[in-house]
């Protein structure tokens, strides 16, 4: 069975694309369109798109936007190394931009644009197959669990690495979709994931899926994994290094390292786009400071349901804001990859270098 995204996360609208506005998400549902480099660049840079595999997917559309204003050599090169700099952690923007330039340079500018958007759809399609895999293999474990005891297998995630954050059903949550859509009870328990509350796209995906879950703060992680609530935890990725260590949202580290202590099996989801064999470890993983409004606010609907920012704390509050940490590679039991499930560090078992894998 194909998951459907209920709402394209991006879509191509003649000259430009459409997209899934996630800043206005869980609150209302509301499209963009994107029909300059400039704004993809932002849409991007603010998060209007997020996930790792759709801010791939995103970057690959705004090649294809600029070029059919410009496909000269000069604005091909602006456009990918304005797109290059929009966010440093999640590799899929790198990897993405790389497939563009190799795919678009050796043409010749009158043949650029519609190659380009041509890539770009390949992407987008590429990542929807991909995230359906991801979710087949990842099935295997949530079936295992439900075997083992009664009741629904309990799945701990962290941030949000469902469909809104891919081109298709997600990474982490794939499988979970995999597991509801065959009738095998799961409940999905959704750390908040402050500072910017990507868990709240995680309860809202799984309630308008009709998935049983239940929304936690952060710090309650370790409690419910320490007294043996927690069957198994997949989080997603925005790059795993060739050892296997893996950056992915703050507080995933953390996640993996009471799982560990609890004996709960703690794993990956995450697609080739995500893996950087030239990143020989998590010390090498470039991480995203952002801004401090983004633990020195917080936004939602006023008491009237309209959209609201609230100021929790002065603005000139010292902050550290950095957006995603690094788990090591032995605290990750697997990595679940669209071509089966690897243990971190043996990636080139299943994605072998002659294959052409950066
Ligand atoms: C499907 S990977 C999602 C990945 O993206 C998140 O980062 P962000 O919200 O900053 O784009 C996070 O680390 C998730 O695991």
């Amino acid at each position: 069975m194909h998951f459907i995204q209920p709402i394209p996360t991006i879509r191509r609208d003649g000259d430009g694309v459409v997209i899934l506005d996630q800043t206005c998400l869980p609150q209302r549902t509301e499209t963009r369109c994107l029909a300059t480099l400039a704004e993809v660049a932002t849409a991007i840079r603010d998060m209007q798109v997020r996930g790792a595999p759709l801010i791939g997917a995103t970057a690959a559309y705004g090649v294809a936007i600029a070029l059919t204003r410009d496909a000269g050599d000069d604005a091909l090169e602006h456009a990918l190394h304005t797109l290059a700099a929009t966010r440093p952690t999640a590799v899929n923007l790198h990897w993405a931009l790389g497939r563009m330039g190799a795919r678009l340079l050796p043409l010749a500018p009158g043949a650029r644009a519609e190659a380009a958007w041509l890539e770009a759809e390949a992407i987008r399609l590429e990542d929807q197959e991909t995230c359906a895999a991801i979710g087949t293999h990842g099935l295997a474990l949530i079936e295992s669990v439900a075997a083992r005891r009664p009741g629904p297998a309990r799945v701990m995630t962290h941030c949000n690495a469902g469909w809104v954050a891919t081109c298709g059903a997600g990474t982490a949550l794939a499988p979970v979709y995999a597991a509801h859509a065959r009738g095998i009870a799961v409940r999905v328990l959704v750390s908040e994931t402050r500072p910017r509350n990507q868990g709240l796209l995680t309860a809202w995906e799984l309630r308008e899926a009709g998935v049983p879950h239940a929304l936690i703060a952060d710090n309650a992680a370790g409690l419910l994994l320490a007294r043996g609530e927690v069957d198994l935890v997949i989080t997603g990725a925005d790059r795993v290094a060739a050892n296997g260590d893996t950056a992915n949202k703050v507080g995933t580290c953390l996640k993996a390292l009471a799982a560990r202590d609890a004996g709960v099996p703690f794993y990956i989801a995450a697609p080739f786009s995500t893996l950087d064999f030239a990143c020989p470890d998590g010390g090498a993983i470039p991480i995203e400071d952002r801004a401090a409004d983004e633990l020195l606010c917080v936004a939602g609907l006023d008491a009237n349901g309209q959209p609201a920012t609230l100021r929790q704390a002065p603005a000139d509050t010292q902050v550290l804001n950095p957006a995603f940490d690094v788990t090591p590679a032995r605290l990750i039991d697997g990595i679940i990859t669209e071509r089966g499930i690897a243990a971190a560090g043996a990636l080139r078992e299943l994605f072998p270098a002659e294959e052409g894998a950066r």
